[in-house]
């Protein structure tokens, strides 16, 4: 039997750290074991603990004051060194067979966008140990409630899914925030959009020699498929369990395990 893991990831404040620990407490709830794997050299502590720490093996601190590094380039140097110490990795995994491992990423995006860094530790993961793996890549809600935002946060979710090549889904976190009417109406058009139509928007507000350009864009993201975010509220049990039914569906059908697509939307009634 694979292990199973779920990588967490978005943009920084995206809300990944905070859907890490409800994670937790709802398998608690439900008498299911998981543990968070924490794949960012500079996070702050959380409610839980991290099980698996990539500080234990380097900090980003110390990699900025020993080798006079930015923050950015320090980031990219603490994940070739795990790269190069994937036997770290593995032996912290190993005594984690039957258990749901959360690997929470850093909100510096270029590292599943730009540079095949974590891709290439995804692979190791599932061909090395076992792994069956998701993606869930997470946008602010209110940041994508916006036709020209969401044609940019769709564009980095879809760079994260063709390097990863893992099965993925999307998540508009924060949903609670949105709390007036129209703006409710505005989130329900952005979690099962037509790229095609919110282009139109777009249109209006932005110089007309783009529009080819943004005709482009939009057709890409419709041909992918890239069309569906899941809405979540970190704090509200109903809505984390539902996303997590939906990550179980995707891996099972990735893994050729049952014979059924999960398209079934969320819906915000559901919760
Ligand atoms: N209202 C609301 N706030 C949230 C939710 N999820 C996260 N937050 C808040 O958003 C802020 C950022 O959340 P984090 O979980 O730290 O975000 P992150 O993506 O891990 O951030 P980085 O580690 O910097 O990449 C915190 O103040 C959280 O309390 C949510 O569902 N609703």
């Amino acid at each position: 039997m694979s292990r199973v893991g779920l990588l967490v990831l978005g943009p920084a404040g995206a809300g990944k750290s905070t859907f890490c620990t409800s994670i937790i407490s709802h398998m608690q709830t439900i008498g299911r074991r998981a543990h968070i794997v924490n794949l960012d050299p500079a996070a702050e502590a959380t409610e839980y603990e991290f099980t698996i720490d990539i500080r234990d093996l380097i900090s980003l601190e110390d990699v900025m004051e020993e080798l006079n590094l930015g923050p950015n380039g320090s980031l990219v140097y603490c994940f070739e060194y795990l790269m190069n110490n994937l036997d770290w990795l593995e032996e912290e995994l190993g005594d984690y067979n039957d258990e749901y491992l959360i690997f929470d990423c850093p909100g510096q995006i270029e590292l599943y966008t730009h540079i095949p860094v974590l891709p290439a530790i995804a692979r190791h993961l599932q061909t090395q140990l076992n792994f069956s793996l998701c993606a869930a890549y997470l946008l602010e809600a209110s940041f994508v409630i916006d036709s020209s935002k969401f044609f940019s946060g769709a564009l980095s979710a879809m760079s994260a899914m063709i390097l990863l090549e893992l099965p993925h889904i999307n998540i508009l976190s924060k949903i609670d925030v949105i709390k007036d009417e129209y703006s409710k109406k505005r989130l329900k058009r952005y979690l099962n959009p037509d790229p095609t139509l919110l282009l139109d928007s777009t249109n209006e507000t932005w110089n007309p020699k783009f529009q080819k350009l943004n005709k482009t864009i939009a057709n890409l993201v419709d041909d992918f498929g890239m069309v569906q975010f899941l809405p979540l509220e970190a704090k509200n049990p109903d809505s984390v369990s539902a996303i997590l039914s939906y990550v179980d569906d995707v891996t099972q059908w990735a893994e050729g395990q049952e014979p059924k697509e999960p398209n079934d939307q969320i819906e915000l009634e559901d919760m």
